[in-house]
């Protein structure tokens, strides 16, 4: 079966700790891959590197079997993903943007009205409906970023930190999104810093250090923590006096 997403030996270098330095992963359908590594670990650079928003130095990334410089745009509408800030129409209320965001998929106009409604249920985000994205809280406008990238159930999901800002709730809102797309066929890739959070939707746990994967978490391991820190200062261990 041809992985949802495949990354062999990508290098996008910004100095000899910094970026992705030479790194392979790959997301299988249905299944749910955690990306973890303290700040400037490289995640949200393999993840930009992904959705082709920062062009490889060398190695290769295929969604669906497809070298990402080569997707065409229904493929794009596949990948469903939330990066940095999420973004939205601030004039626009909530379910105006989830309205431009299914046509932007490539849902036909009469599948819209639907989709937005699960969306709105998915993220718990009905009763903001008529609310303009630039009044939304910080969370319930990370919500809305988050419905706007599954409203039309993609086959790879892309999410950096996706739960920055989210109350419990929407932890467990997002969890259950999630576990639904990986049980319907999509890979998932996502990165965070709460080991725990991520134990609990994982399949794998790959763990990030100065650009590379350095080893994995078993997702029912009862001290991640530990495990985490262990990896982690070895290799850095190893690297002690290198040049930074
Ligand atoms: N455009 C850029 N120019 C120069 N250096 C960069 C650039 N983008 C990222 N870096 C460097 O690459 C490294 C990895 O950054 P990246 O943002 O990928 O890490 P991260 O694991 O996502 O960190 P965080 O957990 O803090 O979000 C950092 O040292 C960062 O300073």
């Amino acid at each position: 079966m041809t992985d949802r997403l495949a990354i062999e030996d990508a290098v996008r270098a910004y100095g000899p700790h910094a970026g992705v330095l030479g790194l392979s992963l790959t997301v299988a359908p249905g299944s749910v891959q955690a990306l973890v590594g303290l700040n400037g670990a490289g995640k949200t650079t393999l993840m930009r590197a992904v959705l082709g928003m920062v062009r490889l130095d060398a190695g290769s990334v295929l969604i669906d079997g497809i070298p990402v410089g080569a997707m065409p745009a229904a493929a794009w509408a596949r990948v469903g993903h939330l990066l940095d800030r999420p973004f939205a129409y601030p004039e626009l209320d909530v379910r105006a943007n989830l309205e431009v965001a299914a046509r932007l998929r490539g849902l036909p106009a009469q599948a819209v009205p639907a989709a937005v409604a699960a969306s709105l249920g998915r993220m718990g985000i009905g009763r903001y409906e008529r609310v303009r994205a630039s009044r939304l809280s910080k969370g319930n406008r990370q919500r809305l970023g988050l419905s706007a990238a599954l409203i039309a159930d993609p086959d790879l999901v892309v999410l950096d930190e996706p739960t920055d800002g989210l109350d419990p709730a929407g932890v467990i809102a997002l969890r259950e999104a999630l576990r639904e797309r990986a049980d319907s066929g999509a890979g998932v890739l996502v990165s965070s810093h709460h080991l725990d959070e991520v134990a609990r939707v994982a399949d794998r746990i790959s763990v990030m250090n100065r650009g590379r994967i350095i080893g994995a978490l078993e997702p029912a391991e009862a001290e991640l923590e530990r495990a985490f820190f262990e990896l982690v200062l070895a290799d850095d261990r190893r690297h002690e006096g290198d040049s930074v």
